[in-house]
Protein backbone atom coordinates (compact mmCIF):
# COMPACT_ATOMS: atom_id res chain seq x y z
CA UNK A 1 0.00 0.00 0.00
CA UNK A 2 1.43 3.31 -1.18
CA UNK A 3 0.18 6.88 -2.01
CA UNK A 4 -0.70 7.22 1.85
CA UNK A 5 -3.71 4.52 0.95
CA UNK A 6 -5.59 7.68 -0.12
CA UNK A 7 -8.10 6.57 -2.69
CA UNK A 8 -9.15 9.52 -5.28
CA UNK A 9 -12.00 9.36 -7.25
CA UNK A 10 -12.24 10.89 -11.12
CA UNK A 11 -14.69 11.69 -13.95
CA UNK A 12 -16.91 13.18 -15.70
CA UNK A 13 -20.38 14.77 -13.59
CA UNK A 14 -22.53 12.22 -13.24
CA UNK A 15 -20.29 8.97 -13.19
CA UNK A 16 -20.78 8.18 -9.76
CA UNK A 17 -18.05 10.04 -7.84
CA UNK A 18 -19.88 11.03 -5.12
CA UNK A 19 -21.96 8.10 -4.64
CA UNK A 20 -19.53 5.59 -5.10
CA UNK A 21 -16.93 7.33 -3.14
CA UNK A 22 -19.15 7.45 0.09
CA UNK A 23 -20.07 3.71 -0.37
CA UNK A 24 -16.27 2.80 -0.78
CA UNK A 25 -15.62 4.95 2.29
CA UNK A 26 -17.99 3.26 4.59
CA UNK A 27 -16.99 -0.66 3.31
CA UNK A 28 -13.19 0.96 4.14
CA UNK A 29 -14.29 2.45 7.27
CA UNK A 30 -12.66 5.89 6.01
CA UNK A 31 -13.60 9.53 6.42
CA UNK A 32 -15.02 10.76 2.90
CA UNK A 33 -14.54 14.27 1.61
CA UNK A 34 -16.07 15.59 -1.48
CA UNK A 35 -14.45 18.43 -2.97
CA UNK A 36 -17.66 20.24 -4.33
CA UNK A 37 -18.75 19.72 -1.20
CA UNK A 38 -16.24 21.11 0.50
CA UNK A 39 -15.94 24.04 -1.36
CA UNK A 40 -19.69 25.01 -0.87
CA UNK A 41 -19.04 24.44 2.69
CA UNK A 42 -16.08 27.02 2.54
CA UNK A 43 -17.66 29.55 0.63
CA UNK A 44 -21.46 29.36 2.06
CA UNK A 45 -23.20 29.05 -1.69
CA UNK A 46 -24.09 26.54 -3.65
CA UNK A 47 -21.78 25.82 -6.60
CA UNK A 48 -24.26 27.25 -9.09
CA UNK A 49 -23.74 30.56 -7.44
CA UNK A 50 -20.16 30.56 -6.95
CA UNK A 51 -20.15 30.24 -10.90
CA UNK A 52 -22.75 33.08 -11.52
CA UNK A 53 -20.65 35.42 -9.24
CA UNK A 54 -17.32 34.30 -10.19
CA UNK A 55 -17.44 32.54 -12.97
CA UNK A 56 -15.65 29.36 -13.74
CA UNK A 57 -12.36 30.89 -13.45
CA UNK A 58 -13.34 32.29 -9.85
CA UNK A 59 -14.72 28.55 -9.39
CA UNK A 60 -11.81 26.46 -10.31
CA UNK A 61 -9.31 28.49 -7.88
CA UNK A 62 -11.82 27.51 -5.47
CA UNK A 63 -11.35 24.07 -6.37
CA UNK A 64 -7.32 24.58 -6.28
CA UNK A 65 -6.59 25.63 -3.17
CA UNK A 66 -9.43 22.99 -2.39
CA UNK A 67 -7.41 19.89 -3.60
CA UNK A 68 -4.08 21.56 -2.27
CA UNK A 69 -5.53 20.87 1.40
CA UNK A 70 -7.58 17.20 0.77
CA UNK A 71 -4.56 15.78 -0.95
CA UNK A 72 -2.03 16.51 2.00
CA UNK A 73 -4.80 14.19 4.13
CA UNK A 74 -3.81 10.93 4.58
CA UNK A 75 -6.59 7.61 4.64
CA UNK A 76 -9.08 8.82 2.71
CA UNK A 77 -11.67 8.59 0.19
CA UNK A 78 -11.95 11.26 -2.03
CA UNK A 79 -14.51 12.61 -4.51
CA UNK A 80 -12.91 15.70 -7.02
CA UNK A 81 -15.22 17.49 -9.04
CA UNK A 82 -15.60 16.46 -13.00
CA UNK A 83 -13.13 19.40 -13.64
CA UNK A 84 -10.68 18.20 -11.02
CA UNK A 85 -8.21 17.74 -13.96
CA UNK A 86 -8.13 20.24 -15.90
CA UNK A 87 -5.31 22.01 -13.92
CA UNK A 88 -2.01 20.80 -14.21
CA UNK A 89 -0.96 21.50 -10.60
CA UNK A 90 -4.38 19.30 -9.71
CA UNK A 91 -3.45 16.17 -11.84
CA UNK A 92 0.07 16.31 -9.74
CA UNK A 93 -1.31 16.70 -6.24
CA UNK A 94 -3.80 13.57 -7.15
CA UNK A 95 -1.10 11.52 -8.89
CA UNK A 96 1.52 12.17 -6.18
CA UNK A 97 -0.71 11.57 -3.22
CA UNK A 98 -3.46 8.90 -3.51
CA UNK A 99 -4.23 5.73 -5.90
CA UNK A 100 -6.22 7.71 -8.58
CA UNK A 101 -9.54 5.80 -9.77
CA UNK A 102 -10.99 6.96 -12.80
CA UNK A 103 -14.94 6.22 -13.14
CA UNK A 104 -15.50 6.02 -17.18
CA UNK A 105 -19.14 6.62 -18.05
CA UNK A 106 -20.85 6.80 -21.03
CA UNK A 107 -22.83 10.48 -22.18
CA UNK A 108 -25.65 8.39 -22.72
CA UNK A 109 -25.43 7.02 -19.13
CA UNK A 110 -24.45 10.67 -17.36
CA UNK A 111 -27.76 12.25 -19.50
CA UNK A 112 -29.62 9.80 -17.95
CA UNK A 113 -28.24 9.78 -14.61
CA UNK A 114 -28.78 14.15 -14.60
CA UNK A 115 -31.52 15.06 -16.93
CA UNK A 116 -33.31 16.43 -14.17
CA UNK A 117 -30.01 18.03 -12.02
CA UNK A 118 -30.04 22.07 -11.31
CA UNK A 119 -27.13 21.80 -9.35
CA UNK A 120 -24.46 21.11 -12.62
CA UNK A 121 -23.75 24.73 -14.12
CA UNK A 122 -22.01 23.62 -17.20
CA UNK A 123 -25.24 20.95 -18.16
CA UNK A 124 -27.92 24.07 -17.98
CA UNK A 125 -27.67 24.57 -21.43
CA UNK A 126 -29.48 23.85 -24.16
CA UNK A 127 -27.43 20.91 -25.70
CA UNK A 128 -26.37 19.36 -22.48
CA UNK A 129 -25.42 15.95 -24.43
CA UNK A 130 -22.80 17.87 -26.91
CA UNK A 131 -21.56 19.79 -23.84
CA UNK A 132 -20.85 16.51 -22.37
CA UNK A 133 -19.48 15.50 -25.48
CA UNK A 134 -17.41 18.16 -26.13
CA UNK A 135 -16.28 18.03 -21.88
CA UNK A 136 -15.42 14.20 -22.67
CA UNK A 137 -13.17 14.54 -25.71
CA UNK A 138 -11.15 17.11 -23.78
CA UNK A 139 -10.88 15.48 -20.14
CA UNK A 140 -10.12 11.90 -21.18
CA UNK A 141 -6.69 12.08 -21.99
CA UNK A 142 -6.08 14.29 -18.72
CA UNK A 143 -8.05 11.25 -16.60
CA UNK A 144 -6.36 8.46 -18.20
CA UNK A 145 -3.00 10.36 -17.38
CA UNK A 146 -4.18 10.70 -14.08
CA UNK A 147 -5.45 7.26 -13.56
CA UNK A 148 -4.20 4.14 -11.64
CA UNK A 149 -6.95 2.38 -12.18
CA UNK A 150 -10.09 2.37 -14.79
CA UNK A 151 -13.75 0.97 -13.59
CA UNK A 152 -16.72 1.40 -15.82
CA UNK A 153 -18.78 2.65 -13.62
CA UNK A 154 -21.56 3.58 -16.60
CA UNK A 155 -22.32 -0.48 -16.75
CA UNK A 156 -21.51 -1.45 -13.53
CA UNK A 157 -24.22 -0.71 -10.69
CA UNK A 158 -22.76 1.99 -7.74
CA UNK A 159 -22.19 -1.52 -5.54
CA UNK A 160 -20.65 -3.38 -7.94
CA UNK A 161 -18.12 -0.56 -9.10
CA UNK A 162 -17.22 -0.27 -5.12
CA UNK A 163 -16.42 -4.33 -4.98
CA UNK A 164 -14.36 -4.06 -7.73
CA UNK A 165 -12.29 -1.32 -6.45
CA UNK A 166 -12.18 -2.66 -3.02
CA UNK A 167 -10.37 -5.90 -5.27
CA UNK A 168 -7.69 -4.03 -6.74
CA UNK A 169 -7.30 -1.43 -3.40
CA UNK A 170 -7.00 -4.41 -1.34
CA UNK A 171 -4.14 -6.12 -3.71
CA UNK A 172 -1.90 -2.99 -3.71
N1 LIG B 1 -22.90 3.25 -10.84
C1 LIG B 1 -24.09 3.85 -10.80
N2 LIG B 1 -25.18 3.22 -11.21
C2 LIG B 1 -26.37 3.85 -11.22
N3 LIG B 1 -26.59 5.13 -10.84
C3 LIG B 1 -25.55 5.81 -10.40
C4 LIG B 1 -24.24 5.22 -10.37
N4 LIG B 1 -23.39 6.16 -9.91
C5 LIG B 1 -24.13 7.28 -9.68
N5 LIG B 1 -25.42 7.06 -9.96
C6 LIG B 1 -26.49 8.08 -9.87
O1 LIG B 1 -26.12 9.14 -10.77
C7 LIG B 1 -26.33 10.42 -10.17
C8 LIG B 1 -25.04 11.22 -10.19
O2 LIG B 1 -24.08 10.58 -9.36
P1 LIG B 1 -23.00 11.39 -8.51
O3 LIG B 1 -23.58 12.62 -7.91
O4 LIG B 1 -22.39 10.39 -7.57
O5 LIG B 1 -21.97 11.82 -9.65
P2 LIG B 1 -20.62 12.63 -9.53
O6 LIG B 1 -19.62 11.90 -10.35
O7 LIG B 1 -20.27 12.87 -8.10
O8 LIG B 1 -20.96 14.02 -10.26
P3 LIG B 1 -20.28 15.49 -10.05
O9 LIG B 1 -18.96 15.50 -10.77
O10 LIG B 1 -21.21 16.45 -10.73
O11 LIG B 1 -20.14 15.74 -8.59
C9 LIG B 1 -26.90 10.14 -8.77
O12 LIG B 1 -28.30 10.29 -8.85
C10 LIG B 1 -26.53 8.72 -8.49
O13 LIG B 1 -27.49 8.08 -7.66
O1 LIG C 1 -17.33 18.79 -14.63
C1 LIG C 1 -17.23 19.91 -14.09
O2 LIG C 1 -16.54 20.83 -14.58
C2 LIG C 1 -17.92 20.14 -12.82
C3 LIG C 1 -18.37 19.06 -12.10
C4 LIG C 1 -18.96 19.17 -10.74
O3 LIG C 1 -18.46 18.12 -9.93
C5 LIG C 1 -18.66 20.51 -10.11
O4 LIG C 1 -17.32 20.58 -9.69
C6 LIG C 1 -18.95 21.64 -11.08
O5 LIG C 1 -20.33 21.59 -11.40
C7 LIG C 1 -18.09 21.54 -12.35
MG1 LIG D 1 -19.95 14.62 -7.00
Amino acid sequence: MAKSENIYLIGLMGAGKTTIGRLLAKSLKMPFYDSDKIIEDLTGVDIPTIFEFEGEVGFRDREQKALAGLTKLTHVVLATGGGAVIREENRECLKENGFVVYLQCSVDRILERTKRDTQRPLLQTDNPRAKLEQLLIEREPLYLSCADYVVDSGTLQSKAAVKNILQRYRDL
